[in-house]
């Protein structure tokens, strides 16, 4: 089954509203293929105005995180409802940064998530080892806890809105890129466990991205392997030109 492609671009926290419409409005001019998903994934300010200006862009925008309740007294916080009425389609889960520095657990991963459906927005699950995990043997164990603690309960027909994205933490942010083969084989891993928990389609048809210091340089590489089926990046999606350039590469 032929899964499409997506290159997602991760912003994290940078960039002003003013800039984030600027690199966006630069990178839907310079687009120049529609066989992909491009998704922008700005900061919440800048969620609706890069929206706006996409409008008539296939561009797509997502949001980086969101709370589990639709309203109410959570100070602070951004609902599923919310992100989509600004115009996001798609939303981060359960990102290394989040489980890093903001506490987040395999319950919450799985609340979001099951907010993010009931929104009607598409979640992008985020899992990953760390290098102790790595070194230890244990990234398969690490993987298959993330995606049972974030998709339990999930029936096989959600699936269908679900991507995931295998993020080794120690390839984020740092310059050091899983090689191919070990991106291929996190890959296969996942998508095996993704059929024996619900089945073979599901497993077949759901999108796996790749994120960890992707470049120009080292996407093709990457979105090469048959398993790989796009890349969730971050700081090479913060200028057009090489967030462009990984476009051109897959
Ligand atoms: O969400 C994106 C990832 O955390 C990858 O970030 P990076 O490309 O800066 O390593």
């Amino acid at each position: 089954m032929s899964r499409k492609l997506m290159i997602a671009g991760n912003w994290k926290l940078h960039l002003t509203v003013e800039e984030a419409v600027a690199l966006a409005n630069a990178i839907a001019s310079g687009l120049s293929r529609d066989d992909l998903d491009v998704l922008l994934i700005p900061g919440f300010l800048a969620l609706e105005p890069v929206a706006l200006s996409l409008s008539t862009s296939p561009v797509l925008v997502g949001g980086q995180n969101l709370f589990w309740e639709d309203q109410g007294a959570y100070t602070g916080e951004v609902s599923g409802p919310q992100l989509k009425a600004a115009g996001a389609r798609y939303v981060l889960v359960g990102h290394s940064e989040r489980r890093q520095y903001f506490g987040e657990s395999e319950r919450t991963c799985c609340l979001r998530l099951n907010a993010a459906l009931k929104a009607g927005l598409r979640p992008i699950l985020c899992v990953g080892e760390t290098q102790a995990e790595r070194e230890a043997g244990r990234t398969e164990g690490v993987l298959e806890s993330q995606l049972a603690g974030g998709l339990a309960g999930l029936e096989a027909a959600q699936m269908a809105s679900v991507t995931v994205a295998y993020e080794p933490v120690w390839a984020i942010g740092t310059g050091l890129t899983a090689t191919e083969e070990q991106a291929a084989e996190a890959h296969a891993h996942i998508r095996a466990w993704i059929g024996s928990r619900f089945d073979k389609g599901v497993a077949n048809s759901t999108r796996i991205l790749y994120g960890g210091s992707v470049n120009p340089a080292n996407a093709a590489g990457l979105l090469n392997q048959p398993e790989v089926d796009g890349a969730l990046v971050g700081g090479a999606s913060l200028k057009a030109e090489s967030f462009l350039g990984i476009i051109q590469a897959a």
